[in-house]
């Protein structure tokens, strides 16, 4: 595995939520972090059918657009009784001609569940790839996921995406209600971050 050795590299998301959060994961590392956004790069077009694909597509085109080690995340919400359904295609569930409107998408999720009878518990699980690449075309990718199951109604304000829905295996809350850093703590993206850290350890 390469060791990520240049003490700064872009954030190549242009998730709010998302950038908190990784920003947040790298704090305690000491390594310069900016975005894809505050760099003013165009993001690039999902065109893979998995985490691993699409992560890779938007790490190597920030590395080679800023001439920087680029770490990208590509997640989602696979409902085991979608047979994995949005999974990949989460935000594409949530595009509208106005932007992306979650409620909407996390509605259309329930409605199926619901259309189907699944029974309960709806069971599910995010997934999250995070990709580090370099200007060179290297890269080093690392998969993390938590399980947990679906509720009805959405609860709490406190995350983003699909994070109202979404009870973790063991807890009460919603992600949307639990503390961030509660969630940063157990998530799929701090599952997948725990196997990046060894890129950071010498
Ligand atoms: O912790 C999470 N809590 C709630 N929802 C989440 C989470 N993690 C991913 N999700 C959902 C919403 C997100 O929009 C989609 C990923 O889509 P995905 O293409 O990877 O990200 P994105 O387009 O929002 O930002 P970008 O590609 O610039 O990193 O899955
Ligand atoms: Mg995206």
């Amino acid at each position: 595995m390469r060791k990520l050795t240049e003490k700064k590299i872009v954030l190549a998301s242009h998730n709010a939520g998302k950038l908190r959060e990784i920003s947040e994961l790298l704090a305690p590392f000491g390594i310069e972090v900016v975005s894809a956004g505050e760099l003013g790069l165009e993001e690039p077009e999902e065109t893979e059918s998995t985490f691993v694909g699409n992560a890779r597509i938007k790490a190597h085109f920030a590395a080679k657009s800023a001439n920087l080690p680029a770490l990208s995340d590509d997640s989602g919400i696979s409902v085991d009784a979608l047979d994995g359904e949005p999974g990949v295609y989460t935000a594409d569930w949530a595009e509208t001609p106005n932007g992306r409107d979650f409620p909407m998408a996390m509605k259309k999720v329930w409605d199926k569940l619901e259309a189907k009878s699944a029974p309960l518990p709806r069971t599910a699980a995010f997934c999250c790839t995070l990709c580090l690449a370099w200007p060179d075309g290297h890269d080093e990718v690392f998969e993390g996921r938590v399980d947990g199951s679906l509720t009805w109604p959405m609860r709490g304000d406190r995350g983003f995406g699909f994070d109202p829905i979404f009870v973790p295996n063991g807890k009460e809350e919603t992600f949307g209600e639990m503390d961030p850093s509660e969630k940063n703590a157990m998530s799929h993206r701090a599952d997948a971050f725990a196997k990046f850290r060894a890129v950071l350890e010498t």
